[in-house]
């Protein structure tokens, strides 16, 4: 790690030579060119490669910045500061505004309304040539003109392009490795797990908007001081296409790899230019073949170059996985025989659910269900497949709208609230698939779901306890998507657990477990509950269900049909006849299950 901090620092060192090397003022122009894109390119991958929204007008971002800057000097007479932090405000409010209409229109449909940006922009430029100078552009803008030096303008503008351009990449570093970083991430992973676990996906889509803004208007406003001239061809639907490039070839969502593709996509067409009119077919075969010889892009170089100071990741030393979590399964299973206290029926109510109805189309998934989950009890939903069960886990984290009907956590009606303020509120869940953030660490996807007010350091203190707490302390730095299956599950639980919740949602969490750890769930159900957690768990496997559950619901085609202690859910005859008849070739094949209910 320290000699690629070296080679960084002697990279660096080698760019901040060609002003003093000789390089003639075309090839400087070029590098300048560069280093402007790279930001541009840069703000772009934070908002498309790290937060999932395409954005397809980012030319026309820089446009803004720059003729806002450039109008300001030339008409008004502004100094450069006071122009250039204007240009920044403007770019920020349309950021806002993208972020604002992100929350309307989503993914292609977004993407292409970004495109249309190119458009107006150039339209409106066109049309207020009284102001903007039309087609013919605005000239003689105030540059780079440095009081400690004389020489042309791009030798001049060459060292600060370069220390900005450097200062914007950190601080994009900066970010990305931190709380924003990884809820744009999340959001880009997983919107919906991202959501439930307290991320406020469209606080996060805004940011990641304003930030491409920011940094596209950054770039337009240094492209004006380096050129003196900005005219609509400088920003064209071509330059945002070239800009897409410059990100999809350093690798989506690589920060480092950003400056490569800038460099390998302004570059090159100047490399190729001796073959006239060729030279773009040449440019293209070029692309080509970086993206066929590494589909990741240069980020891969990118991301080795920046190691030190992004999230460390190490490999997985076992893809079979399960092998040290074998030895934690016979205290487990003595955890499993249950020795925890189920409360009494006078428990306070800590979740009551009213008359909840939801349908899809003509399908009606709940109607009118009602029933009350008391503080720290292990409730069962049980039910036939189609029954309403998930439907009901996701009203109760806020995924799904009820059509009518309340959920009341404590005094307070839930049900229509967004799902990361129920997250604040206490309530927690996992998923019937797994969902984890699978390009983040183990430990990253704990420590975001953490609500705690403290800083980093605290957040990772918290998610290394949960994951200690489910005995997977040393996945802490595997990449979540290169764990097995029966390593999420545990993960997942960690994450839903580090803020130790007030009720935790579980859906089907045994499912695609084998035996040993499904014994080890039914372990760590109990020790939840005995530090105060209230279980609501949704779960196939009846045997489980009996062994586990102080009571159980049944739901059948959306309504409730029997509610009780397992003994007399086992005895009822409209749930043997609707959902127990049918399950008993399943138990019967589920044979460590049967050993938790014996
Ligand atoms: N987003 C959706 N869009 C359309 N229909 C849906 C949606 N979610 C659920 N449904 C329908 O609502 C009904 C209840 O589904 P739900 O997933 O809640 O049942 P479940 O009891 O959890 O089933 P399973 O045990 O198979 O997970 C089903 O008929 C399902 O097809």
């Amino acid at each position: 790690m320290t000699g690629r901090k070296i080679l960084l620092l002697v990279l660096l060192a080698a760019l901040a030579l060609p002003p003093f090397a000789g390089i003639n003022t075309y090839w400087l122009h070029v590098l300048n060119v560069t280093w402007i894109f790279a930001i541009a390119a840069l703000g772009l991958n934070l908002a498309t490669g790290v937060t999932g929204q395409i954005v397809l007008g980012q030319a026309a971002l820089m446009g803004i910045g720059a003729y806002t800057a450039g109008l300001l000097m030339v008409r008004l007479h502004w100094p450069l500061l006071a122009a250039a932090a204007a240009a920044l405000a403007v770019a920020v409010a349309v950021g806002v505004a993208l972020g604002l209409l992100s929350m309307r229109i989503k993914g292609h449909y977004l993407a292409i309304t970004t495109l249309a940006l190119n458009e107006i922009f150039r339209q409106v430029v066109l049309n207020e040539a009284g102001v903007t100078g039309g087609p013919m552009g605005l000239r003689d803008i105030p540059g780079f003109a440095l009081p400690f030096w004389s020489g042309d303008v791009d030798r001049q503008a060459y060292l600060p392009l370069l220390a900005t351009m450097v200062l914007a990449f950190a601080l994009a570093l900066a970010l990305y490795r931190r709380r924003l970083g990884r809820q744009m991430r999340a959001v880009r992973d997983d919107e919906l797990a991202a959501e439930s676990m307290g991320v406020d996906s469209r606080a996060i889509k805004v940011r990641a908007f304003v930030l491409c803004s920011f940094f596209g208007a950054a770039a337009g406003v240094l492209y004006v001081l380096a050129t003196g001239f900005v005219s609509p061809n400088n920003f064209t639907i071509f330059e945002s296409i070239r800009l897409v490039l410059m990100t999809v070839i350093g690798g989506l969502g690589s920060i480092g790899g950003t400056v490569i593709g800038a460099a390998l996509i302004t570059i090159l067409p100047e490399v190729f230019r001796d073959l006239q009119e060729y030279y773009m077919a040449a440019f293209a075969v070029a692309v080509l073949a970086v993206l066929l010889l590494e589909p990741r892009g240069l980020g891969v170089v990118g991301d080795w170059l920046l190691a030190p100071w992004l999230p460390q990741q190490e490999k997985g030393r076992e893809p079979g996985g399960l092998a040290s979590l074998k030895g934690q399964e016979a205290g487990v299973a003595e955890l499993a025989s249950g020795a925890a206290v189920a409360p009494g029926p006078l428990a306070p109510v800590l979740l009551q659910a009213r008359g909840v109805s939801k349908h899809f189309g003509g399908v009606y998934a709940l109607q009118d269900v009602s029933f009350d989950v008391r503080e720290g009890e292990i409730l069962g939903v049980i039910g036939p497949n189609g029954s309403g069960k998930s439907t009901f886990i996701n009203i109760c984290s806020g995924i799904v709208r009820a059509d009518a009907g309340r959920v009341r956590l404590g005094s307070e009606d839930i049900a229509r609230l967004p799902a990361w303020d129920i997250h604040a509120r206490g309530v927690a869940r996992i998923f019937q698939n797994v969902r984890l953030w699978e390009s983040m660490t183990v430990l990253e996807n704990v420590m975001l779901a953490w609500r705690g007010t403290g800083g980093d350091a605290e957040a990772e203190r918290a998610a290394r306890q949960a994951l200690d707490g489910m005995g997977i302390g040393f996945l802490a730095r595997r990449r979540a998507a290169d764990l097995s299956f029966g390593q999420s599950r545990l993960v997942e639980l960690a994450r839903a657990t580090v803020n130790k919740p007030k009720l935790l949602l579980l859906d089907e969490p045994a499912a695609g477990l084998r035996g040993g750890l499904v014994m080890e769930l039914a372990g760590i159900l109990q020790r939840l509950r005995e530090q105060g957690t209230t279980v609501l768990v949704v779960e196939h496997r009846i045997k489980l269900v009996m062994a586990m559950c102080d009571r159980v619901v049944v739901l059948n085609l959306g309504e409730k049909i029997a509610e009780g202690r397992p003994d007399e859910i086992q005895k009822d005859a409209r749930v043997v006849e609707a959902y127990l008849g049918e399950r008993t070739g399943y138990d019967a094949d589920a044979a460590p299950v049967a050993s938790v209910a014996a």
